[in-house]
């Protein structure tokens, strides 16, 4: 069954006379890992802003964990967010930043301080105060913080900026580890899209304060044509083998080409099944497009990118 975490629900926000957002709607299931993309000011921020309630909602409605209205404050206690720059205290070591969110929380198992600054991969800075912390280290410890009260819905406004790239693959580490252990549902923006490309299952797309489009992970694969790339010498009977082994989604391309849509496949196993029942198998590989691609003509339908 599916839970939905979150519904926005025609939501529009206006700056004086300037809409950021115009009646946006889109919900996310737990287990998500839900990548928003849009170019500079199309209202990402805002979006997220709204959601967490440090800006006030005025058009339309935000349900979160099931609440819309007076339980909302109670909701957002299950909510970690990293939202512009992390909320950490500058004069406070690590540590202490961490301490004081568990005071706030009611925390009381203090192994979970430690386990959150290893996590994170701070426990060499531990004692660093916050204001000595390089950016990237800000970063991480703006993680920690939101991570410390075991959210079940993380919100991560642009968390790879200032990642170096060691740091940006230890991130996404982390982030399909607390999705697949902890069962975290998130909400992350970035603009580096071979990055978001990786840890989402999920793509919601902003442009000039509107939400034009969503779509899976293997839709957009599906539609982009990734997949693995298999030339064979009869199409017809691997197709036949490939249905046998319940191989899941195929599109036969040609006389000699099959793209079936999923990388996880045993590669190695197809290649004997096929070989053993008489079909020759020329190659397999994979064939990938990319979301920044796949971004790229979705501006093209929307006529352009201007402003
Ligand atoms: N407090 C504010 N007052 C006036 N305009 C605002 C305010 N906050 C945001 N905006 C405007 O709303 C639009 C959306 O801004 P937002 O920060 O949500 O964009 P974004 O998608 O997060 O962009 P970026 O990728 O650059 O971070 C921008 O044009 C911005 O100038």
């Amino acid at each position: 069954m599916t839970t939905t975490i979150l519904t926005v629900d025609h939501v529009s926000k206006h700056f004086g006379h300037f809409q950021a957002l115009n009646d946006v709607t889109f919900s996310i299931n737990r287990g998500d890992i839900y990548g928003l993309i849009g170019e500079n000011g199309a209202g990402k921020t805002t979006l997220m802003r709204l959601i967490t309630h440090l800006s006030p909602l005025a058009d339309g409605k935000i349900t979160l964990l099931g609440e819309s209205a007076t339980h909302y404050q109670q909701a957002l206690k299950h909510v970690g967010a990293v939202i512009e720059t992390p909320a950490a205290f500058k004069k406070l070591t690590v540590r202490q930043n961490l301490k004081l969110t568990a005071i706030q929380h009611g925390i009381q198992d203090k192994h979970l301080i430690d386990q959150t600054i290893d996590f994170v991969g701070l426990s060499a800075k531990q004692k660093t105060k916050a204001s000595h912390l390089s950016l990237g280290q800000r970063q991480r410890l703006g993680l920690a913080l939101a991570l410390l009260p075991q959210p079940d819905f993380l919100i991560l406004d642009e968390p790879i900026n200032g990642l170096d790239p060691s740091g940006i693959v230890a991130f996404r580490k982390l982030l399909k580890q607390l999705n697949q252990e902890r069962n975290t549902t998130i909400l992350i923006s970035s603009h580096i899209l071979t990055e978001l490309y990786q840890v989402s299952t999920k793509f919601g797309f902003i442009h000039h304060g509107k939400f034009i489009k969503e779509v899976t992970k293997e839709t957009l694969d599906k539609e982009n044509e990734s997949g693995i790339l298999l030339g064979v010498s009869d199409v017809k009977l691997a197709a036949q083998l490939l249905d046998n082994d319940n191989i899941g989604s195929f599109t036969v391309l040609n006389d000699h080409q099959i793209l079936i849509h999923n990388f996880s496949i045993d590669t190695a196993k197809l290649n004997q099944t096929l070989v053993t029942n008489g079909v020759a198998v020329t190659n397999i590989t994979r064939q990938e497009g990319s979301l920044e691609q796949y971004y790229t003509n979705l501006l093209q339908h929307q006529g352009g990118n201007q402003q």
